[in-house]
């Protein structure tokens, strides 16, 4: 493991001194026991997430030791929730019974003081996914999990730095760097008191103190759907058993090794997505804490 900063801009990077060893040391054993932690207590992570990635989503919390089960319905969504370690909710195709399962929901998990993911998929289509999103500012999500675009607007809906109403969201797509959406995720982790995992070529995951950016990954997980849900789902996973930074940046680090050790199998976009499934069920706690990271002070 060791140093690396090299993505960190002048002057932010955090220096090599004794406490910034001790931090990162923390970090990363906190990412090894959530991935063996996952495996070894085998959480329930339920979701309320859309039909076109729902597959990929269980079999993603399943390959790394989770438990998974898919609701739609206000009172089996309450019932998940209050069964599960935590519970993942993505937005990505609402259908009118959302209109009472998420509030019902959100207000059920802030109640219980039970960890759950958000990911603001397509923010910006549409009333009711502008309205699902927007209420659930108050019920802080334990992590939120979007491409930059995604958490750019959500910053933005919620009144918060960084944020954009127009934001360059584009369907379920973003065209926004995410280092530009850095300001957003740290933000948004500062209302929340949780953790901002943005998805991108190199990612960022931050508590609103710390960011670290995880490498790794590959141009072919933006060619198959799901890569980002999926990485909600198994985040939804560790933050049952793990505190929300170390959950985000855990789920974070698996998909960029597991990525990278998929894409060199793969044949294309259909074979990655069976040697990514692959590469994530054998992953152990330590590989996950080893995957290259910078940390810098925010
Ligand atoms: N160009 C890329 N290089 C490496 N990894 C990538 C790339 N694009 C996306 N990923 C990875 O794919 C996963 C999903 O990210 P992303 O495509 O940004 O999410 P979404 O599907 O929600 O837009 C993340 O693990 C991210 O690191
Ligand atoms: C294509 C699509 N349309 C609505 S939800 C969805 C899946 C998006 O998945 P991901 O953001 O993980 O690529
Ligand atoms: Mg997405």
């Amino acid at each position: 493991m060791g140093f690396c900063f090299p993505d960190a801009p002048k002057g932010e990077s955090m220096g090599k001194t004794a406490e910034t060893v001790a931090e990162r040391q923390k970090i990363e054993q906190a990412v090894a026991a959530a991935g063996e932690a996952a495996r070894r207590v085998g959480p329930m992570a339920g979701s309320i997430t859309n039909t076109v990635t729902v597959n990929f989503v269980a079999n993603a919390q399943l390959a790394v030791g989770g438990s998974a089960a898919m609701v739609y319905l206000p009172d089996e969504a309450e019932a998940i929730a209050r069964a599960g370690g935590a519970t993942y909710i993505n937005v990505g195709t609402l259908l009118p019974v959302y209109a009472q399962t998420v509030p019902a929901v959100t207000k059920t998990l802030n109640a219980l003081g039970r960890p759950w993911v958000l990911d603001p998929v397509a923010i910006g289509i549409g009333a009711l996914r502008t309205e699902l999103l927007a209420g659930m500012k108050p019920y802080k999500p334990a992590i939120i999990r979007g491409n930059a675009s995604e958490i750019i607007a959500l910053a933005g809906l919620w009144g918060l730095d960084g944020g954009a109403a127009d934001s360059g969201v584009r369907g379920v797509d973003a065209t926004d760097s995410v280092q530009a959406a850095k300001d957003a995720a740290v933000a948004l982790a500062r209302h929340t008191g949780g953790a901002v995992a943005v998805s991108g070529k190199t990612d960022l995951v931050t508590d609103g103190r710390v960011a670290a950016r995880s490498h790794g990954g590959s141009p072919m997980m933006a060619r198959v759907t799901g890569c980002g849900c999926s990485l909600g789902g198994v985040a939804a996973v560790y933050a049952a058993v793990a505190e929300p930074f170390a959950a985000a940046l855990a789920a974070t680090a698996a998909y960029n090794l597991a990525g990278r050790q998929a894409a060199e199998k793969a044949a294309g976009s259909g074979s990655f997505q069976m040697h990514f499934i692959d590469a994530l069920y054998r992953l152990t706690g330590n590989a996950i804490a080893a995957n290259p990271f910078d940390l810098e002070e925010v």
